[in-house]
């Protein structure tokens, strides 16, 4: 059963957000303070029960924010915020994560990491050769399945998830997220990867799967980006999520496009991208009816869904939590953004763990998927100020 919500019992009392909900996008930002109500447990599809919060009389804004998990049978986090600040560009933002000038001016020296691969990369690369054989047999009609590999971080002092989503928002491409979850862990990351959103009937969608590194070099760089929209096995790998997109939307829309493949880009990384458009029969089908429809695609999970999700399971052997679900809101019009949750950290305390995914179908290679994780993890990484070692990085210029 999907559960869109804390386990029954739950209260506000269990959940006070530590830091603010934040969605920083390059045209609009969120900013939610505290938290009102999370969203109840119950028997019904969590849209219902969110459509049924916000419907109620009390005051306070009228939407809720949150993270949906990976696995669809874990419980989501979802909260009615007592503050929320709509703003266009990213001043809003940074205002709400810049530390006072006091503690500006006491800044403490870098702290020092600790870098352990979980799985190590030689075990990443196994379960990428165990998932081609699995392809190769096409056993359960499996086209694709997206593996991922964790990094697990520990720093001499707290981790500060404020300072990693400043550095994070640096990069104008990408949507900083930050999500205070329970127990006093927060979801910090900075996704290209846009799940669904919805304004009244419009419903866009923005897939991302087939990856290269970016280089510094000019020349470099540009020949990465062609041979990326030329590579008939990224365009094979793209093309399951876009059909999944659309198969799971068309019969809820009177109108569907999806244009040929396009070059998408990060500071740190080139993506296929295919930017989805539609109009929805029913405007009342929210954003997060949409997002739950939609989650896992093909980028974070793989083709057949089913079968996908069980070879994750048994191939990465570690719960992915919120890693590849998907970060977002949803207003009581049904009108909201739901983004993936990837190129992310989970923090709490002196920890920061990361996960960075590949999609895998026949032609992959394992040694090339590794690198194609350490690319991805490059973007948190650098926003650390180290590398995969755990060593600082060089200052630029220096
Ligand atoms: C699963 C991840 O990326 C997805 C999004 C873009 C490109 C992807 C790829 O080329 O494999 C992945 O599908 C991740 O960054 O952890």
């Amino acid at each position: 059963m999907r559960d869109g919500a804390q386990p029954a019992g739950a209260d506000r009392a269990a959940f006070a957000p530590v830091l603010p909900f934040a969605l920083g996008s390059a045209g609009e930002t969120l900013v939610a303070r505290g938290c009102l109500d999370l969203v109840p447990a119950g028997d019904a599809a969590p849209g219902e029960r969110v459509r049924r919060l916000l419907a109620g009389g009390t005051a306070g804004p009228r939407l809720v924010v949150g993270a949906l998990p990976f696995a669809v049978d874990a419980p989501a986090h979802l909260y009615r915020p007592a503050e929320v600040t709509f703003s266009t560009g990213r001043a809003c933002f940074a205002a709400a994560f810049t530390p006072p000038a006091l503690v500006k001016a006491q800044a403490s020296p870098a702290p020092r990491w600790q870098v352990s691969a979980e799985p190590p990369l030689a075990a990443y690369r196994a379960a990428v050769a165990q998932a081609l054989c699995l392809l190769a047999r096409e056993e359960e009609g499996l086209r694709k399945i997206v593996l991922s590999r964790s990094l697990k971080l520990v720093a001499d002092c707290p981790v500060e998830a404020a300072a990693l989503l400043r550095a994070l928002a640096r990069d104008e491409s990408v949507t900083a997220f930050c999500v205070p979850l329970p127990r006093g862990r927060i979801l910090v990351g900075a996704t290209p990867e846009l799940l669904v959103s919805k304004r009244g009937a419009a419903v866009t969608s923005r897939p991302l799967a087939g990856s290269a590194r970016r280089s510094s070099d000019a020349g470099e760089d540009r020949a990465a980006a062609q041979a990326l929209l030329a590579s008939a096995k990224d365009r094979r790998e793209h093309r399951e999520v876009v059909t999944a997109i659309l198969d799971q939307l068309a019969p809820h829309c009177e109108e569907l496009f999806a244009p040929e493949p396009e070059l998408a880009a990060t500071a740190s990384m080139w993506h296929l991208g295919t930017p989805i458009s539609g109009r929805l029969r029913d405007p009342s089908f929210s954003a997060l009816d949409l997002s739950l429809l939609l989650h896992p695609t093909p980028a974070v999970c793989g083709s057949p869904r089913l079968p996908a999700a069980r070879a994750i399971a048994a191939l990465e052997g570690y719960e992915r939590g919120f890693y590849a679900g998907a970060v977002g809101w949803c207003d009581a019009q049904g009108d909201g953004d739901w983004h993936v949750a990837i190129r992310c950290a989970e923090i709490a305390g002196n920890e920061a763990r990361l996960y960075a995914g590949a999609g895998i179908v026949t032609g992959s290679d394992p040694v090339a998927e590794g690198e194609e994780t350490s690319a991805k993890f490059a973007a948190l990484l650098t926003a650390l100020g180290i590398d995969e070692d755990g060593h600082p990085l060089a200052e630029e210029g220096a």
